[in-house]
């Protein structure tokens, strides 16, 4: 048996390589349990700093810090063995300097185990990205909406329309050029993401990107059904575990309200039946 086939965690080259052969399967998770059920299905979890909105309430990932993204992602690979892991790396940890970025980059990779970072950014990131490559750290790249830059591009919007498309097309080069394993397209208009896909030598990973992306990302609780707060457009409902988590704490507070629970199933009575 080979090495590569006894650590059977799939590895950023795994992933580069299904380029052409199968569609990337990625969903973000940020906790044992929820790693636990995703694991078998996907090849990538992505630990996403927007678990700073999904899970902590706050506003923008923008108040995501490092501690944050470890202790989740600790979680995260003690509940899966065979997806790879990637961990954002949130804001203010890698754009000042590669040097920075790499420090932060090896913190997370040393404390948590993982097989990769992900960070934001096209060419303005691109030598950040060498940099971090030449050291041993496999990137996944992030273009089109950046979320971390939610203030100076104005909202959540659609990137690369129109005479954008050749800034994005720009950003999907010199991320690859600079070595990333694969690149994060988020809501960019399906034709363009498509035609990058088609330039590109590494896997275009999309959110509100087309299908034509040679993968797809989704937030898990948003297709889960459990994260309300908003609904983007590019998110697809595939159950609707927050109406039947609010249903069930209903059913339990008339319960408890009107004695019928606990019942003497769930009761404990000694030898005289007392
Ligand atoms: N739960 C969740 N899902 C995500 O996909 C996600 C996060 N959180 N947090 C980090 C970023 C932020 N993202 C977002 C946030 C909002 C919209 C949104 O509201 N989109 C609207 C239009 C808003 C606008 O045009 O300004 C849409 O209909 O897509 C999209 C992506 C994607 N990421
Ligand atoms: C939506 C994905 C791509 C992400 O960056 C996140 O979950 O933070
Ligand atoms: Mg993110």
């Amino acid at each position: 048996m080979s090495a590569t086939a006894r650590l059977k965690r799939l590895m950023p080259t795994d992933i580069r390589a299904l380029k052409g052969q199968a569609p990337v399967v990625v969903l973000t998770a940020y906790t044992t349990p929820v790693a636990k059920l995703a694991d078998a299905d996907c090849d990538v979890l992505l630990v996403g700093d927007s678990l700073g909105m999904v899970l902590h309430g706050l506003p923008s990932t923008l108040g995501v810090t490092m501690d944050m993204m470890i202790l989740h992602g600790q979680a995260v690979m003690r509940g899966s063995n065979h997806a790879l892991v990637v961990i954002d790396m949130p804001f203010g940890s890698y754009e000042e300097s590669p040097a920075q970025a790499f420090r932060n980059a090896a913190r997370i990779m040393a404390e948590t185990g993982a097989g990769a970072v992900k960070l934001e950014g096209g060419v303005h990131m691109a030598e950040t990205i060498a940099f971090l490559v030449a050291r041993g750290i496999p990137v996944m790249a992030h273009i089109g909406l950046t979320p971390q830059a939610v203030n100076t591009l104005g909202g959540y919007k659609v990137q690369g329309k129109g005479d954008d498309a050749a800034r994005l097309r720009a950003d999907a080069n010199a991320v690859a050029e600079a070595g990333a394993f694969s690149v994060v397209l988020e809501k960019v208009p399906a034709g363009l993401a498509g035609e990058i896909s088609r330039e590109l030598t590494i896997p275009t990973i999309g959110i509100g990107a087309g299908v034509d992306c040679d993968g797809q990302v989704l937030v898990i609780d948003d297709m889960l059904g459990l994260f309300a707060e908003f609904k983007p457009k590019f998110v697809k409902r595939y159950a609707e575990l927050g109406k039947t988590a609010v249903q069930a704490v209903a059913d339990y507070a008339a319960e408890v309200r009107a004695r019928s629970f606990p019942a003497a199933e769930h009761s404990f009575f000694d030898e005289a039946g007392k």
